[in-house]
Parts: C-alpha cells; structure tokens; sequence
C-alpha cells in the first residue's frame, strides 16, 4: 500500500470534519460488511479492513462482519486431496467437504478477523449460524438444464443451506454492546445437521433479518461489469435478472447479484458491491461522496 503523504494537523481536522455528516447519517444504524475470501489476504489490506470496522463501531454505527473464504476453503481441500466443484455458484459439499467449511470458515479465518479488528482496538466476537440458533437454514437445491438432454434436472448440492429462520437477538445483544459481531456462514439446518452457506446469501438473510441501513459486498473487481468489462455503476433489479439470464453475470457474481435483489426487495437502503482490494474501501463508501462500485436499486 502507498505511504499517506504528510498532512498538516489543520488538513487532517477538516477531513475529520468532513466525515460528521456521514457519521450522523448511520449514527446508531447497522450496516453489514460481506467480506469475500478474495478481498483477503494482504496483511496490509485486512489491516485497513481492521482500522475501517474499528472506526465505525466508535463513531456509533454498528458494524456486523460476515465473512467468506471461498478460495481458503478450495486450497485446504486441495492439500488434503478433496476435490470440490460449484454448480450455479454454490459449492457441492458433501459430509467431508462440510468439516472442513467449518474448520476453515468458523475456526480458521473467523478468529484472524477477530483478531485483526482487536488489533487495532476494536472488540470483535466471533460467531457463525449456529450460536443462539442465529440462522437455521433448510437445504438449498437448484435446477439445472442438462446440455445432452436439455431436460431440466435438479441438481443436488449436499449440505448446502438456505436462511430459513434467521434470529437476530445475540447479533442485537452484541451490537448494542460495545462489541463487533464478526459472522462465519455455517449453520445449523432443521435436521440438525451442520450446513455450508454461501457467505452473500447469509449476509443478505441478516441484513433483511436486521433492516440494516447498508449492506456493502468487498470482494476482488470494482463492481458488476458488463461483456466489455466496463463498470456499472448502477443497476436496477430487472437489469441484474437480464444480465444473470444472459451470462453476463456468472460464477461467484450469481449468488452476490441475487442476494442485492432480495436485500432491496426486501427494503435494505444502499445495497453495493465494491472492490476490497481498495484499501479502506469501507471507509470510502461510507464516509465520502467517492461512491464506488455497483449500486443495486430497485
Ligand atoms: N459480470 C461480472 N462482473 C464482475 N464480476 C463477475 C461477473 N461475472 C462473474 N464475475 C466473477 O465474480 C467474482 C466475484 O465473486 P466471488 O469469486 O464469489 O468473490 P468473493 O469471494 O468476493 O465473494 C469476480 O472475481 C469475477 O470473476
Ligand atoms: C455453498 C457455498 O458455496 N459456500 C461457500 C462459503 C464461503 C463463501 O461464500 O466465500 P466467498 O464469499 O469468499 O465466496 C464455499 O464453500 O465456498
């Protein structure tokens, strides 16, 4: 990351300044952070990351990390000879390949950004679905159209959920604390079994669960970008069902472009979907007219 330049203590005031507007609009308001696997990584990133969460709880406003860790999850099944593959953006998970979510989400990366935030004097808790039966999810199957055949088949996912019930109170309890609830998307599911949850779908569940004020997506590209990867600064919910429907938006983008819809259907103010590899992107968002990335609305 570049060296700030130096400021003169006047400067550095009236930015401080600047930011109040911004501070009185989320004043006591929740906003969630999706933190992708592919935003981490850089110590220096996951840092500013740190700094960013930290200065928004003491300014009032009540940040809630969910956390991913697609790519971390992929390489530890990789060392251990576990084969994994996604359909519709969702990893298959069988029994094997749930342990080892769980290891990695809610043992592994869930305690480095718990961490990292007490690093820089904030005081993160970390949890995942099943703590206080926050989120009871139900399992996910989706369809999908077989290109010998062309018969629509039902593909199934193995232990992957969907938000069924989602529970705010410890998130709430937390919150009003002086504390920063830091989340893993692992969840019970109403067999009792443990369940993987893709991280934009369970960020999304609270959020709506929350009525959260924002709900910002980091991951590693600056936003949706349309065939000729150019950004799209804004976009409605009917343009994002037309470029999922016409491939534009594929991969890991389907279940983040779907959860936007739901959360502004659901009436979440200020859905986006920013690049994280931008150091303090958080801040950027939220405490500067430098609105980055792809704004959802309805
Ligand atoms: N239209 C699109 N615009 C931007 N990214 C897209 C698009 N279609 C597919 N993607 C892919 O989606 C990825 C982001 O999703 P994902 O890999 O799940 O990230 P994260 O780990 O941050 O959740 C991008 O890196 C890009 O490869
Ligand atoms: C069902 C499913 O696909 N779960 C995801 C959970 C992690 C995640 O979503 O991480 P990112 O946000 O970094 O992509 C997975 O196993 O990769």
């Amino acid at each position: 990351m570049p060296e700030t330049p130096e400021m003169t203590p006047q400067a550095q005031a009236e930015i401080l300044a600047k930011a109040l507007p911004y501070m009185l609009r989320y004043d006591e308001q929740t906003v969630v952070v999706k933190y992708g696997g592919h935003a981490m990584g850089d110590p220096e990133l996951a840092r500013a990351f740190a700094e960013d969460i930290t200065l928004l709880k003491t300014s009032g406003i009540h940040p809630i990390v969910v956390h991913g860790g697609g790519p971390q999850i992929g390489r530890m099944l990789d060392k251990l000879g576990i084969k994994s593959e996604f359909r519709a953006g969702l990893r298959v998970t069988d029994k094997a390949t749930v342990e080892i979510v769980e290891m990695v989400l809610a043992g592994g990366i869930n305690k480095e950004i718990v961490q990292a935030i007490n690093r820089e004097g904030g005081r993160a808790v970390g949890l995942c679905g099943k703590d206080g039966n926050m989120v009871i999810v139900r399992k996910a199957t989706r369809t999908m159209i077989d290109p010998d055949s062309n018969i629509e088949r039902i593909v199934d996912l193995g232990f992957v959920g969907e938000p069924d019930t989602v529970n705010p109170a410890v998130l709430r309890m937390v919150s009003k604390e002086d504390l920063i609830p830091v989340v893993a998307p692992v969840a019970p599911g109403l067999d009792g079994e443990t369940y993987n949850v893709n991280a934009d779908t369970f960020a999304g569940a609270i959020a709506g669960a929350l009525s959260a004020k924002r709900l910002l997506f980091l991951t590693d590209v600056d936003g949706v970008l349309d065939r000729d990867k150019r950004l799209i600064k804004e976009l409605t919910v009917a343009e994002a069902k037309r470029l999922i429907d016409d491939g534009t938006i594929s991969g890991g983008m389907i279940p983040k472009v779907e959860t936007c819809i739901e959360a502004v259907e659901r009436g979440v103010e200020g859905v986006v979907i920013l690049n994280g590899k931008v150091p303090h992107a958080v801040l950027l968002e939220l405490f500067t007219e430098h609105g980055a990335g792809t704004l959802i609305t309805p």
